[in-house]
């Protein structure tokens, strides 16, 4: 058995949780409901509205026509920062390109109704992903649609530089003919360092290859085998620095590549060198950058991006005269706009929809049939979780949680991170008023100080099934039947998967099997005849109906706990009525 992974949560309990004792009901004897925002969305869509999706600026249309037939679409482009904080508590989802400022200001204003924030693009600098994350709000992008025009937009502004066809045309344009100023420099066999060596910096490096250019990449994530595949040397930052003719820029805008190009680059660079920058403005420093032109250190830069969109009239960049610039094009091809538009509305739908997102940026990306196979499983730990907490007694904080894998797979083959979160979610929400997913889940488990612990056993046998059980416990509490404390000392409750369908197969040290669904009484009692009769008369008395009912037993003649499946919430008098019964010796009744 191994720990795979451990953090903080404190859940603080409050009194008036779901158990119930044979003579005592409390006034309410279920859970107390949730105050959370919970999923609107779903909710909405079951009471036939529609999510509103709020479209920030441009998006192709076939992307709209998509969203069109599972949502509102409300398309109100160039809105002020103060405009989109307003409308944003009226929206499911927001979908924007790399013009709008998705602010820690937009998730506050959302008031927890925004559930996703689509990028219909790559780079999502523009958002503040840890105000999502805190919010609980999933952000998708669009990473693959617009690679090939980005690099063919970098291509393009290589050739453009290297012979000078922006300054030529305009001067062309101005009635002159300046044939000798415009003389240009080839690209064959000069150095080309692509920084940032992705899905965008391979493509160029690619094309420059076909121009007859020697390719080396930096880039100190990029696996050497896939550069070497297309002829491309990985070099260090320093090495591309001083062997480059050109220099064209490729990372994400992130703390560490923040001004990545600045006076200390700059003054390691061949004297001469030219810098083409598709990726983001602020990767480099654009003071540092106009010195180096200035002096001659740069002989030309091409910026399709800068720090500030659009750039102030007075850019001294932007009137440069060995600058060419072009405001933001990169990915702005017809077919990448077509593609990325599809691609993000089919994303914020599924998300909408409650589906895992393939490209989340603050969510595992867990792959499609992995989500396939793993989702009864992901119903069955949220149930457990949900099940455990509400077995603890008011009064008692939920700190130690462990979970416990039981699988023939590898630890390699079974990512639990899913998991973990749906378990997280089932032991926070029934006791708070906070809405947990996915996105949020180990960032709310950390805020409350819950320290939940994973574990795995690795059995013998066919690693076909995912997962054979999976076991919740909760240590360091008392429990409201005292017959769901193992032998351990602690709350436990365990499950599997039967013909796709969550079971609950254990409470306590009882071995028990109902069908995880509806709501769950659990009966202690000393095994006798009738018992099950007479519980069973109490509930169809009142319509509720059984869906399962099994009785796990110490030994013939001693206790028994009885676990009934009810389609229906059996009213307090019918609750009572089973506690009343003298063979009872304690139940529960908890909702799933
Ligand atoms: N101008 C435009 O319209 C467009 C701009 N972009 C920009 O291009 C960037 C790259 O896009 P993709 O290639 O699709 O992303 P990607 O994620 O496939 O590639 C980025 C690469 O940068 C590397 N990297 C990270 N830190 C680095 C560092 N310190 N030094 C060198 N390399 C580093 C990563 O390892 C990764 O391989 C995006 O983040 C976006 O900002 C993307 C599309 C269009
Ligand atoms: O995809 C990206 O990262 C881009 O920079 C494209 O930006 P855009 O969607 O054209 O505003």
């Amino acid at each position: 058995m191994s720990v795979i992974s451990s953090w903080n949560l404190t859940i603080s309990l409050n009194t008036t949780l779901s158990l119930s004792w044979r003579s005592s009901l409390p006034s309410r004897a279920i859970f107390p409901r949730p105050k959370k925002p919970k999923t609107l969305v779903v909710l909405a869509i079951a009471l036939g509205a529609k999510p509103t999706v709020l479209v920030s600026e441009k998006l192709g249309d076939a992307g709209i026509q998509l969203l069109k037939t599972f949502a509102n679409v409300d398309c109100s482009y160039n809105l002020s920062p103060e405009e989109l904080c307003t409308k944003i508590s009226l929206c499911d989802a927001l979908i924007v390109r790399s013009g709008t400022k998705v602010t820690r200001e937009v998730f506050e204003s959302a008031m927890g109704r925004l559930k996703v924030v689509g990028r219909a693009g790559v780079g999502i600098d523009n958002v503040d992903i840890s105000a999502a994350t805190e919010h609980g709000c999933l952000v998708v992008n669009a990473p693959t649609a617009n690679t090939i025009a980005a690099a063919e937009h970098g291509i393009a502004l290589l050739t453009a530089v290297s012979r000078n066809v922006a300054q030529a045309d305009a001067s062309v344009k101005a009635g002159k003919w300046e044939r000798n100023k415009y003389v240009g420099v080839s690209l064959v066999g000069k150095t080309l360092a692509v920084m940032g060596f992705g899905k965008v910096g391979s493509e160029v490096a690619r094309r420059a290859k076909g121009l007859g250019m020697q390719v080396i990449a930096h880039d100190p994530y990029a696996p050497a085998d896939r550069a070497r595949a297309i002829g491309v040397e990985l070099v260090s930052f320093e090495e591309a620095l001083t062997t480059a003719d050109f220099i064209s820029l490729h990372m994400p805008l992130t703390p560490a590549t923040s001004k990545m190009f600045n006076d200390e680059a700059f003054s390691r660079v061949k004297k001469g060198v030219r810098i083409i920058n598709v990726a983001r403005g602020g990767v480099i420093d654009e003071e540092a950058l106009l010195r180096a032109l200035d002096s001659g250190i740069v002989a030309q830069a091409a910026l399709d991006v800068f720090t500030e969109e659009p750039p102030p009239q007075e850019n001294k960049l932007v009137r440069h005269e060995n600058v060419t610039v072009t405001p933001h094009l990169g990915a702005s091809t017809t077919e990448a706009q077509e593609g990325v538009a599809l691609e993000i509305a089919e994303a914020v739908v599924g998300a909408l929809k409650g589906e895992l997102a393939a490209t989340a940026v603050n969510a595992p990306m867990v792959p499609a049939e992995v989500l396939l196979e793993l989702s009864p499983y992901v119903a069955l730990t949220e149930k457990l979780g949900r099940l455990a907490v509400q077995l603890v007694a008011g009064g008692s904080g939920v700190k130690f949680v462990k979970v416990t894998y039981a699988s023939a797979r590898g630890p390699d083959d079974l990512d639990t991170r899913l998991l973990r979160a749906m378990v997280t979610k089932g032991l926070i929400e029934p006791i708070s008023s906070v809405f947990v997913n996915l996105v949020n889940a180990d960032f709310i488990g950390k805020q409350r100080g819950l320290r939940l612990t994973e574990e795995r056993i690795v059995l013998d046998g066919s690693p076909e099934k995912p997962l054979e059980f999976i076991q919740v416990r909760i240590a360091n509490v008392e429990s409201k039947f005292a017959s769901a404390i193992s032998n351990s000392g602690e709350i436990t409750v365990e499950g599997r998967v039967k013909d796709g369908k969550p079971h609950l197969t254990k409470v306590g040290s009882f071995g028990v099997d109902v069908s995880l669904e509806g709501s769950i009484v659990l009966c202690r009692q000393s095994d006798q005849p009738g018992i099950i009769g007479k519980v069973g008369n109490i509930l169809s008395e009142e319509n509720v109906n059984v869906n399962f009912m099994s009785v796990g037993r110490i030994a013939p003649g001693k206790q028994a706990v009885m676990t009934i499946g009810l389609d229906e919430e059996p009213s307090r008098d019918a609750l009572k009525k089973i506690g009343e019964i003298t063979a009872v010796e304690e139940f529960v009744f908890l909702k799933l």
